[in-house]
């Protein structure tokens, strides 16, 4: 767990081994506590040089230890002192990571030497937690409090030559970094003899004031409201500017006591679980299987260098540009001229000159490619033309791949000559910038394709999840109660401004009518008349607020009708200054409409509180995961929440919707279910499924269990 060498014959190279990123377990905890003592009692040492094994410094604390009350083993805080403490000087080798405890622990050594390529970082943040074990007490001593707060409030990797100018690293070298640093420590014990400890005094952060700061209290106060203000409820960020405040104005010991205070009401909270429960969700898609038995190690993918993207409208332009990020020689295809003119501008600015992208008007460009992503707009018809198209077109082997984000891979499927190299990769936008990726299987894609796909979600830096086919795959379909909820909410009496100020202080950057009128009202209108809900496909004679027996809202539709997309045409749910323009003001034409539409059918207004907001669009939606996960169409719930944290921007702090619904209490979601399908019987979205009825009835057990009632409760779609 730590292992020690005499090396060089007087310095004790202590190194770290816990594969696969040598994270701070107990065990390893008690090694380095061991091994210290023994560097310093041992006669033939004169200096410590402390690494990690296998290239990696060290990734920090364990995180699967955290939910142990109590955890075992010597304390971080405690090793720590005992490293500066230490009157041999100590150099840290950093290769590879250095985050969290794992910057901890450099810190309290008196040098540190990184490689080139080595990366430090604080990413307790999104962990729900802060530095806690003298890194938020240290860290401002060596590089600053602005530099610090920035580097513990983003919790961002910070590359070993930014590391160097801050002063946070000693030398960043390209050569071996163990051999540089057991030299280094050598030099340092001849300069500094006798090793007495008082000349490695400066080099103890713990004896360092803080560097002076002008403005102290002006500084802090707009650190805190601009934290306040992006936090979204998050409470770790703010705790990162009250211990930082603590190093500049406090003494090293007051600093750690309230660093100490801090943490304690942070460790267990509510909040450090749904973030940590986070980190490992969004690992878990990696581990994908199909109904087949096919899993993520027993399928190969293919090799995939040369892509081409059909339809160069926003997504086919931000797919464009992650394909080319991702280093792949990329054909870019539009058969609209000016829009084929217009995308190679975008996408070339989107590259700043780099990436190997060609562009084309003609199918044809896409003959030899390895992989295909269309993604013209929602028309199923146009879609099964291209995919007809791309089967003949192409070469064998080639896969073929859809952006869709509603319609039904299989029938696509039907119309190639392959119909296993068919897949779903569902992008999110901007394509370019979100992590989600959605990796859409039919019944009849091949378990190499999903490989394929999912290898190369990987390349491209994304957060990919494997999911079965069905209308909306699980986020759009599981999106669909939560938009039909809202717009029941308006029919009843709330306002847009009301609905979003509820969803946003739950944490969501924007409510549902102010994402609505970003990404384009005329979205979901197309899909509806896809679907036969509103337009030409309605049956004749249909009440307009009926749709196959059930409550149905068309007020979407009728914005559309008045020439409403959202942001695109300067108005939807909100008014803006300008066609494009980003900012929302209310609208009192859509109050006066609303007026009229619930006087029209006949509706009265009624005072509607956050809470029914609340549970009302967030209870249908996680009713709506389960009946996901009923189907089989997501593996897991944390499947399902890395696609609502990744995809759609759910609150990281309050661990996805299927992790709230677990911290909520199964019980009091299937009552608040009940309560809201009583009252709106004509609403099956609000009708609890059996699934969470199963659950409640096993007597609600913790989420990582749910698999074991879902297996025997699935449903063959
Ligand atoms: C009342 C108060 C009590 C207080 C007592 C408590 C005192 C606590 C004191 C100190 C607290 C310290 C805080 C920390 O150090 S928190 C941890 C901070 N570190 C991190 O957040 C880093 C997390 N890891 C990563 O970002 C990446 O893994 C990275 C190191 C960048 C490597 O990335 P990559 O190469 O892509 O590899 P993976 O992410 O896929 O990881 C490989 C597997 O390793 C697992 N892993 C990674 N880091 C950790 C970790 N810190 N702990 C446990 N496990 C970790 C990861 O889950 C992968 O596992 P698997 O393959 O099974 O999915």
């Amino acid at each position: 767990m730590a292992q020690y060498r005499v090396v060089s014959g007087s310095v004790a190279l202590i190194t770290i081994q816990n594969p696969p990123v040598n994270a701070l377990r107990a065990a390893v905890r008690e090694g380095l506590f061991n091994t210290i003592k023994r560097a310093s009692s041992d006669p033939q040492v004169r200096s410590v040089v402390l690494s990690g094994h296998n290239g990696t410094f060290c990734g920090g604390a364990d995180i699967k230890e955290f939910g142990n009350v109590s955890l075992p083993g010597p304390h971080l805080v405690e090793i720590f002192q005992l490293m500066e403490d230490l009157v041999k000087p100590v150099v840290a080798a950093i290769e590879g990571f250095a985050l969290g405890g794992g910057l901890e622990l450099a810190l309290a050594c008196h040098y540190r030497i990184g490689h080139s390529k080595a990366k430090v970082g604080f990413p307790e943040v999104n962990l729900g937690l802060f530095p806690g074990a003298g890194g938020s007490q240290r860290l401002p001593r060596l590089v600053g409090v602005p530099a610090a707060l920035d580097i513990i409030i983003t919790g961002r990797h910070v590359a070993a030559g930014e590391a160097l100018k801050l002063g946070l690293l000693d030398r960043v070298i390209d050569q071996n970094t163990v051999d540089a640093a057991v030299t280094f420590s050598k030099i340092q014990k001849c300069t500094s003899p006798p090793i007495s400890g008082k000349p490695l005094d400066n080099h103890r952060l713990g004896n360092r004031p803080c560097p002076p700061l002008e403005n102290m209290d002006a500084f802090f106060e707009e650190a805190m409201k601009r934290v306040h203000s992006r936090a979204r409820g998050a409470v770790a960020p703010i705790t990162c500017v009250q211990a930082v405040r603590g190093a500049a104005t406090l003494p090293f010991h007051k600093g750690m006591e309230l660093e100490k205070m801090l943490l304690g009401t942070l460790f267990n909270s509510a909040q450090a679980q749904a973030s940590q429960y986070c980190f490992f969700a969004e690992r878990a898609g990696a581990r994908w299987s199909m109904p087949s038995g096919a899993r993520w190690d027993t399928c190969k993918a293919k090799p995939i260098s040369t892509a081409a993207v059909i339809g160069l409208g926003t997504m086919g332009r931000g797919i464009t540009v992650a394909l080319a990020r991702a280093g792949l020689s990329v054909v870019a295809v539009e058969t609209q001229e000016h829009q084929l003119a217009e995308a190679q501008r975008a996408v070339s600015r989107m590259l700043k000159g780099g990436g190997r992208v060609s562009y084309s008007p003609d199918l044809q460009a896409a003959a030899e490619v390895d992989l295909v992503v269309e993604a013209v707009f929602e028309d199923m018809a146009i879609k099964e033309k291209i995919f007809k198209q791309l089967s003949e077109v192409c070469k064998p082997g080639t896969l073929l791949t859809t952006n869709t984000s509603t319609l039904d891979i299989d029938r696509l499927a039907s119309c190639t000559r392959d119909p296993q190299l068919v897949v779903g990769m569902h992008f999110f936008a901007p394509a370019h910038i979100m992590r989600l990726l959605e990796v859409v299987y039919g019944p009849r894609s091949s378990p190499e394709a999903v490989a394929t796909a999912m290898q190369l979600g990987k390349r491209m830096g994304k957060v990919s999840v494997a999911v079965g086919n069905c209308t909306g795959f699980v986020g759009n379909r599981m999106l669909k109660p939560y938009l039909e909820q809202a717009n029941f909410l308006l029919e009843e009496g709330a306002t847009p401004e009301l609905v979003d100020a509820a969803l946003e202080e739950f944490g969501f950057p924007m409510g549902v009518f102010k994402m609505s009128d970003l990404s384009g009202l005329d979205v979901g209108w197309r899909v509806r008349k896809e679907e036969g809900l509103t337009g030409p496909g309605v049956t004749a004679g249909q009440p307009m607020r009926i749709r196959h027996g059930r409550r149905y809202s068309p007020l979407g539709d009728l914005m559309c009708e008045e020439g409403r997309y959202g942001q695109k045409t300067g108005s939807g749910w909100y008014l803006y200054d300008k066609p494009g323009g980003r900012v929302a003001r209310s609208d009192p034409w859509l109050r006066n409409f609303l007026e009229q539409y619930r006087a029209r059918h006949g509706l009265v207004a009624r005072r509607i509180s956050q809470q029914e907001v609340l549970e009302r669009c967030l209870y249908a939606l996680i009713n709506e995961g389960f009946r996901v996960l009923e189907d089989g169409i997501a593996a897991s719930p944390q499947n399902i929440d890395a696609i609502y944290v990744f995809g759609y921007s759910w609150p990281k702090h309050r661990g996805g919707p299927m992790f709230y619904a677990s911290q909520v209490g199964l019980a009091r979601v299937l009552e608040g279910l009940n309560h809201y399908h009583q009252a709106h019987p004509d609403v099956p979205h609000l009708e609890p499924c059996s699934l969470l009825r199963r659950l409640v009835a096993s007597g609600s057990p913790p989420i990582n269990k749910w698999s074991e009632v879902v297996k025997g409760h699935r449903s063959q779609l």
